[in-house]
């Protein structure tokens, strides 16, 4: 009886820790921030278009992740992680069908607001961003194998995530948006820079050279402290430069994560077990972040 309540809790942990549900606040914060933008700039929220852009969002990420898993089961690279969807269904079709499915129902939502506004330039951006998430892990390309997913993380969730989420309310473009997609595409490729930090031996061994595997753990931890101070210094330059409003430095907020999360790192950058949480720390750096960031423009 005790046995079996012991294993049915350690297979939820590993659903739970298969589907990331944290994880989720990196596609709701472009659209977050990127729709108070336009709301700061125009006075204006079309609810409509906020909401099919942020279920569209949750789908592309959930997208990418479960295409992930997919794809990494045919290189080898998570024959020890437990919690891939691929592993705990033993499935791959059905993880791919579910996956292209949320992709499916992602792109509709989309065209509905390119209808609305009679204007392609939001599906395009966002079949860009999905490009760029291809790349990192389908085949041929693979590019986060070669240490390259930071970049293109940066572009999906930043300029391009943010410029489709600004011109889907506003129909037009603004450099103040872009200035912000760059604090929002940082902050989100520093949770995939972190995401390395455990899985080293296998990246290794499946022949993936992710920035960590390149630098090293200990270089990776001392980079880290500039990696988010790069957040809140450009934050800090758009206040002083009067382009940011004062309350965005609400934001600094998330100063208290980033020293929890360089802190822990720095301690534990060559123990996979201690540093795996790091990614999740990083998550709390880039919501408080991002979520005040985004208050600070509409308040
Ligand atoms: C799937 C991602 C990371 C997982 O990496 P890894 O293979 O190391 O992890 P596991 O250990 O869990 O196997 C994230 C990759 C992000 C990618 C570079 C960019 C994705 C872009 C989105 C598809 C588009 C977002 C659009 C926006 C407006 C919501
Ligand atoms: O599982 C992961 O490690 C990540 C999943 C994910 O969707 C994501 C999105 C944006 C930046 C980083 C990450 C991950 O690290």
């Amino acid at each position: 009886m005790m046995t079996t309540k012991l294993i049915a809790d350690s297979n939820s942990k590993l659903w739970l820790a298969a589907i990331k549900p944290p994880m989720y606040s990196v596609a709701i914060m472009p659209i977050w921030v990127g729709t108070a933008l336009a709301k700061s700039e125009t006075g204006l929220i079309n609810w409509g278009v906020f909401m099919a852009f942020l279920t569209a969002a949750i789908l592309i990420l959930a997208w990418e992740n479960l295409l992930n898993d997919v794809f990494d089961s045919e290189t080898g690279i998570d024959k020890n992680k437990h919690h891939s969807l691929v592993n705990l269904t033993g499935n791959k079709a059905l993880i791919l069908t579910i996956g292209n499915l949320c992709l499916l129902v992602a792109i509709a939502q989309i065209m509905l607001i390119c209808w609305w506004q009679q204007d392609l330039t939001v599906l395009g951006l966002i079949i860009l961003s999905c490009f760029l998430g291809y790349l990192y892990q389908g085949p041929p390309f693979r590019l986060g194998y070669q240490g390259l997913g930071e970049f293109l993380c940066f572009f999906a969730f930043g300029p391009v995530g943010m410029s489709a989420v600004y011109y889907s309310q506003t129909q037009t473009w603004s450099l103040l948006n872009l200035a912000v997609s760059l604090i929002v595409g940082i902050a989100t490729s520093l949770i995939l820079f972190c995401s390395h930090f455990h899985q080293v031996e296998d990246d290794i061994a499946a022949g993936k050279r992710s920035p960590i595997v390149r630098l090293g753990t200990q270089r990776g931890a001392q980079i880290l402290p500039w990696f988010c101070g790069s957040i809140f210094g450009l934050t800090l330059i758009g206040v002083l430069g009067g382009f940011f409003p004062i309350w965005t430095l609400l934001s600094f907020a998330g100063v208290f994560p980033a020293i929890q999360l360089c802190r822990h790192v720095r301690e534990y950058h060559h123990q996979p077990q201690q540093v795996s949480n790091c990614k999740f720390i990083a998550v709390s750096v880039h919501f408080w972040t991002c979520f005040l960031l985004g208050f600070g423009f509409i308040i």
